[in-house]
Order: C-alpha cells, then structure tokens, then sequence
C-alpha cells in the first residue's frame, strides 16, 4: 500500500483562483498558512493556558476542576492532531443548543461532496469555524468547565492595555455629547472611522500579542483616509441621517473585544443621543470565537470595568450612562446562534428566516470585522474590482455596511487597477489590517 501523502503533497501549489472559494487545500494562499501554521498555534496557546492556570481555575471552578482541565488539555491535543493530519471533520457529540444546526451543516456538505470534509480540503470559513466550535466542545463535555472562555483573560488584557487611548475617546465623546455646537455629520463619519480603526486590533490576528491602541486615536483616523479603499461612508451617514418610516433601530454586529468594542459603544452612544436611531441591538457571539469576539461577559465586563476605573473619570461616567441605555432598552444585547454557525449570510434566510426577518426591520446594519465581511461577500476569490451588491449575493435584509480593516486575502468593490497598484507597494496588503474597506448597500 502506498504511504499516505503528507499535507504538502495533497495541497496544490498555487494560488487561489479567481471566482472560486477560498482553501487551505491552495499552497499559496493565506487560508493554507492559517491552518497549517496559525490555528495550531491558537489550539496550542490555549493548552498552555489552562496548563498554567489550572490551580487557579480549581479555585474559582472547585477541586474536581483540576482533573477537567487535563481532560480538555487532552481533547485539544487529539483536535489539533487531527487538524494536522487532515482527518475528516467529525460531527459534534453534545447537548448544545447548536448542535443540530452544526450536524446537519457537516452531513448535508458530506453528501454534496460524495465524502467528509477534510481540514486541508475545503471551505476555509467553514474549517475556521469549525475548529472554534470544537474548542467550544472540548469544554462542554465537563461538568464544571462548560462556560470557561480560554480567550477571556486575553480580551480584558487588550482592554486595560489600550486604556490611554480609550481615556482620549472617552473624554471627546462627553465632550461632544455636552456641547451644543457639535457638527452633527463630522462627528458621526469621525466616530465610524474610530470604530472602523478599531478593528485593526484584534487577537486572533496577531496571535494575542501586541493588540493594544497605543497612538493617540483622534490624531491617527484624521490621517488614515487614503488607506480606506472604498469608502462609502458619506452613504452610510446618509442613510443613518434619514428618517425611515419602518423603523429608528439600527444594529451593530460586533467584532472584537477591548478597544474595538468600546469604539463601537462610542459610536451607538452618539446614535442614541442625537437622535439618529430610538434603539440600537448589538448581536454577539455565543461561544469563543477567533480569540477576541464579543461575548455576553465582555460586554458585561467591560461596562463593570469602566464603572470600576474612578482614575479615568469619563470612564465610570460612560458606564453609568451606557447602563442606563440597556436599562431602558435602548440598547439591547443579543447572542443568536447564527453567528457561530459556519455559514455564509447569503445562506441566513434558509437557515434562519427569524433573524433574517428581525434584522430587515432596522433601519441599518453595520457589521463590524474581517470575519463578517468573509461571510457577507460569501468568502470567494472574486474579482476586486467585483461590486459589494453581487458579492453579497441576494443577502440584503435590510441597508447595510461593513467596516473592516483588512485582514484576509477577499476584497471587492475597488476600482479598475487599484488592487494592482496597492500591491505594487505593499506585497501584503490583504493581511495586515493597514487598509480598510467601508462598503454600503441598500
Ligand atoms: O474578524 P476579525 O476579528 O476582524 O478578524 C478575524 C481574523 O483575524 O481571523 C482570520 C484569520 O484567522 C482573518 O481572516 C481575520 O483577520
Ligand atoms: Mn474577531
């Protein structure tokens, strides 16, 4: 019998082509150096995490938590082996509300394709989350450990690390909301591009190092225009300036924890007090997700933190006021299970017609991060220059924007030559988060 061929061998030496998805099994591509080399990682931090916490968590989850701990260590240990060999992806065996969802995704691509899927073979977005889904497993299947989030102490490092430059955002955003000759529109397209910027800090992107905003933000948005490639946040300040007859709710699909999310609380502060929207519904992830997503404890923390920080004084501010909008329901937190499903959103109406429908009563939807523009724009290698409106394909509940900073190797709706002359002076300007997309459509 003929030894098995090692991953090199079974991946293509190529690059993606145009118009198809993207792949590990493309040698040449930043999907095949995730998960060769980046998600291993990630799997292999968290073993090392819970191997140096592990007395500190039998303290705060009990002593039988000690033997949890090497039962997940063991678990994550067998995942990554079988992400490295390129094993199929087997279907989830516990009792969360997901699972249905996630088991029927598995067995209905296991017919499309006539076999399994395969680490190093197919989709990247759907292996990606994959693997985050079966950390989330590697947890469910204890007793006590089944909310511990392994990315928690990650996410609230990222926060107390970029505090001087949330004390800056801070205090503009009191001063602004105090004065009465604020310009309402510059002021709105500053506080987009701050929460735009925002996502250039994330962890699963560095590895979890080195995420903090350190530069003074304000100073640094006014000079970062020319890096955002398509910019349409004049439309999006239009239609958030427009008084829509179906409804004054406007939703954030948040990203990342820490800095980006205060940027995003920022931001749905001023919606609310000048009147642009009566409510703002946040939508956040269920289960960790690519290390730094908003979870429900973030947000709570990051609220209580504020509360807690008397030595930034607009912080304990903010927090009392931003406490009060969840207290009125002007702002309202939600974690639906879509979010952490594998899928495309073109696919969001077959698989949740209810939150699709939800959705189509706001007034506009801004999505926030590199992850959700993969999934908007259906993760294929179109052409740059393809228009967002057909990327999206047919996916359009309601107006809608992305603020992404560039992180992945997709990106549409540039002009003719642009991609080529950007690349002429960065070879890696897909992957870094230097430039920015702000794509609306309605
Ligand atoms: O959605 P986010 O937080 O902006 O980015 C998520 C991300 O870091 O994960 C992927 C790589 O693992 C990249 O596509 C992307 O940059
Ligand atoms: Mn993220």
């Amino acid at each position: 019998m003929a030894a098995k061929a090692s991953i090199s061998e079974e991946c293509i030496d190529m690059t993606t082509p145009w118009n198809e998805y993207l792949s590990a099994k493309y040698k040449r591509s930043f999907a095949y150096q995730t998960v060769r080399n980046r998600l291993p990682v990630t799997v292999t931090q968290v073993v090392d995490h819970l191997s140096r916490t592990k007395e500190e968590i039998a303290q705060s989850y009990g002593e039988d938590a000690q033997e949890e701990v090497k039962q997940v260590i063991g678990y994550l240990s067998r995942l990554k082996n079988e992400m490295q060999t390129n094993k199929p992806l087997t279907p989830l065996s516990e009792d969360y509300v997901d699972v249905e969802l996630w088991n029927n995704f598995l067995k209905k691509a296991e017919q499309e394709k006539g076999r399994p899927l395969l680490w190093f073979a197919d989709e990247w977005l759907h292996i990606e989350c994959y693997l985050y889904r079966r950390i989330k497993e590697g947890f469910l299947q204890t007793r006590l450990l089944r909310e511990y989030d392994p990315f928690r102490h990650q996410k609230e490092d990222a926060f107390t690390g970029s505090l001087q430059a949330v004390s800056v955002v801070g205090n503009h955003l009191l001063e602004l909301s105090k004065s009465k000759e604020a310009d309402l529109e510059r002021t709105i397209l500053q506080f987009l591009k701050l929460s735009l910027w925002g996502n250039r800090c994330d962890l699963s992107i560095s590895g979890g190092k080195d995420i903090a905003q350190v530069e003074n933000p304000l100073d640094m948005v006014s000079k970062l225009d020319d890096l955002i490639l398509a910019n349409d946040l004049e439309k999006v300040w239009a239609a958030m300036n427009s008084v829509s007859s179906k409804s004054q709710t406007i939703d954030i699909i948040f990203d990342n924890s820490g800095y980006e999310l205060f940027t995003d609380l920022c931001l749905a502060h001023l919606l609310i007090e000048f009147k642009l929207a009566d409510k703002v519904r946040f939508h956040a992830k269920r289960v960790p997700w690519f290390i730094s997503d908003v979870m429900e404890h973030d947000f709570n923390w990051i609220l209580q933190e504020m509360e807690n920080k008397s030595t930034v004084p607009c912080l304990p501010e903010l927090s009392s006021k931003w406490k009060g909008f969840v207290n009125s329901g002007r702002w309202t937190f939600n974690a639906e299970p879509f979010w952490t499903l594998p899928y495309s959103y073109d696919k969001m109406k077959e698989i949740d017609s209810k939150l699709y429908e939800s959705l189509g009563e706001s007034k506009l939807l801004i999505f926030k991060g590199d992850l959700n523009y993969r999934k908007l724009v259906c993760e294929m290698n179109w052409y740059h220059t393809e228009e967002f409106a057909v990327a999206l394909r047919g996916f359009q509940p309601a107006p809608l924007v992305t603020l992404r900073t560039v992180k992945a190797d997709v990106v549409v709706g540039l002009r003719a030559g642009q991609a080529e002359e950007i690349a002429e002076i960065d070879s890696d300007w897909l992957l870094t988060g230097k430039y920015a997309v702000v794509s609306y459509s309605s």
